[in-house]
Parts: C-alpha cells; structure tokens; sequence
C-alpha cells in the first residue's frame, strides 16, 4: 500500500505540485504521466523518501523496490551479481547471498529472459538490456512495493509487452504494489487501474479509463491525442493513444 496525503513534490526550491492525496492499495497499479519536466521523477523519490517532500505525508505499507531511471555502476559486475543485489535487504551486514538468493536472482533473470546473458559484464549491455536488468533486480528484492521511472523507455515492443506482463502478475499474483512513470498512455491503459496525470498546472488522479481520454491526453500533452480500442486475433481488446502529429 502507498498513500500520499496533501503532499508537495519540490526540486531545486521550486514547489513543483501540491495538494496531491491519492492511495494505492495491495495489489494495486498506479501509472504516473506527464510532459517532460514536470516533476515525474520527483514524485517517485518523494515517495520513496530520497528526497524530502516540501509538505504533505507519504505512508508505504513496506520496503520499496526503485528502478531509477538512469543509472550505470563504476565496477564491473556481471549481470547475474546485478541481479543478486536486489537481495541485499535480506542478507545480514557482510553475509554472501546464499544458494536461495542466487536462485531467486536467476528465476528474475529468466523472468526478463535474459538469463544467457548471466556471466556478461553489465557494461557491456544494451540500453535496454540494462533496463531489463535493474527490473530483474528489483523482482529479486522480493519487495512489496516496486517502483519504476519510466522503466520501458529503452525497450522495443517485445520487451515492453514482456514487461508489462511481469507487473501485472506481480500486482495480481503476489499482491505487490506498483508505482511507474511512463510517457506511453497505452503502459497505463493496458495493466493500471489508477492513472496520474501531471497537467502542465494541476494534476489529476482516478480510474485509468477516466483518464486517459481524448481531452484530458489532449491537454496534458498539448497535442491533439486520440484514443482507440484494437481488437486482437485472439479476442482481446487492447487500448492506445496516437498523438496527432502535425
Ligand atoms: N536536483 C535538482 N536541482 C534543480 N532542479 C531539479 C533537480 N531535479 C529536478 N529538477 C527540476 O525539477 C523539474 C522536474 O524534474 P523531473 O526529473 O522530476 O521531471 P520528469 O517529469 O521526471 O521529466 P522527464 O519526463 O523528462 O523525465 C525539472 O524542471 C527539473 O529541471
């Protein structure tokens, strides 16, 4: 569970929202769009507690997983010793993750279908494929909430779709809470109950479907943006945005 009450999110002095209440319950999925530099990444270090709020209270129902959305490392680890740090919150000051703590960190490697990359030195990896990574880490953290800045933006289709589907399971699976950035309507239409809107001057928060409508996309993007519903060969109905482009 995530609540926010009354908080306001601020970077470099600059009260950047404010008056933001909303709750995420156990289970739940909350996407959070908005233009570029509104204040996406603010909020969710807010929440998460790595940087102060300017007013307002944040409650997290338990230890919270963070996939930034940038970030390398100075030593040369191999994926698999990437993945295993997420177990660091299990392990006692000094300990060496254990036979269990490496399973899980390959079960999350497999679960971003990465697990032939497992010996390779991270650095030597795509965008995406680290992308992928910090994902797999944060699975492997066993965490009950997790939270994501923009964790698709590096991932062609396939990988998207992969991941999305990894979020929704582990919302409806494993009850886990989940938080994440994104500036694809269709990443909330397809897996969040509850979107965030970050309007240009207030913000917005509610049942996905309420939100990402043609007007409220339109004025948030200031971009005409129309809304549609696709169906698959295989029966399924799928949701998406295209902006109109000039
Ligand atoms: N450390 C900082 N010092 C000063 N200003 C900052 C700092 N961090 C962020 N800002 C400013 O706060 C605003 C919000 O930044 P933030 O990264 O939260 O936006 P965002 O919505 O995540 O953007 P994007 O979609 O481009 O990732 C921006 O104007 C940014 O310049």
């Amino acid at each position: 569970m995530i609540e926010m009450q009354d908080l306001a999110i601020q970077a470099g002095g600059r009260t950047l929202l404010e008056g933001i209440s909303l709750q995420v319950p156990a289970g739940g999925i909350l996407a959070v769009l908005g233009p570029n530099g509104r204040g996406k990444t603010t909020l969710l270090r807010t929440l998460l507690g790595l940087q102060p709020a300017a007013a307002g209270v944040v409650r997290l129902g338990g230890h919270a997983a963070y996939v930034p959305q940038q970030t390398d490392t100075l030593f040369p680890y191999d994926v698999l010793s990437m993945v295993t740090m997420g177990r660091a919150r299990h392990l006692r000051w000094y300990a060496s993750p254990g036979a269990r703590d490496m399973a899980l960190a390959r079960d999350s490697l497999r679960a971003v279908q990465l697990e032939h990359l497992a010996g390779s030195d991270f650095h030597s990896l795509s965008g995406g494929q680290k992308q992928l990574v910090y994902i797999a880490r944060a699975i492997a953290s066993a965490s009950p909430i997790i939270v994501l800045d923009e964790p698709m933006a590096a991932l062609d289709l396939y990988n998207q779709d992969i991941v999305l589907a990894i979020l929704r399971r582990l919302a409806r699976e494993q009850n886990l809470t989940i938080v994440f950035s994104t500036h694809q309507p269709q990443h909330a239409q397809h897996i969040a109950e509850q979107t965030l809107l970050m309007h240009p001057d207030a913000y917005e928060v509610g049942v996905t479907a309420s939100m990402c409508t043609d007007a409220r996309l339109s004025r948030m993007y200031r971009l005409p943006v129309r809304t549609c519903q696709v169906q698959s060969g295989d029966g399924r109905s799928v949701h998406g945005a295209v902006p109109l482009f000039h």
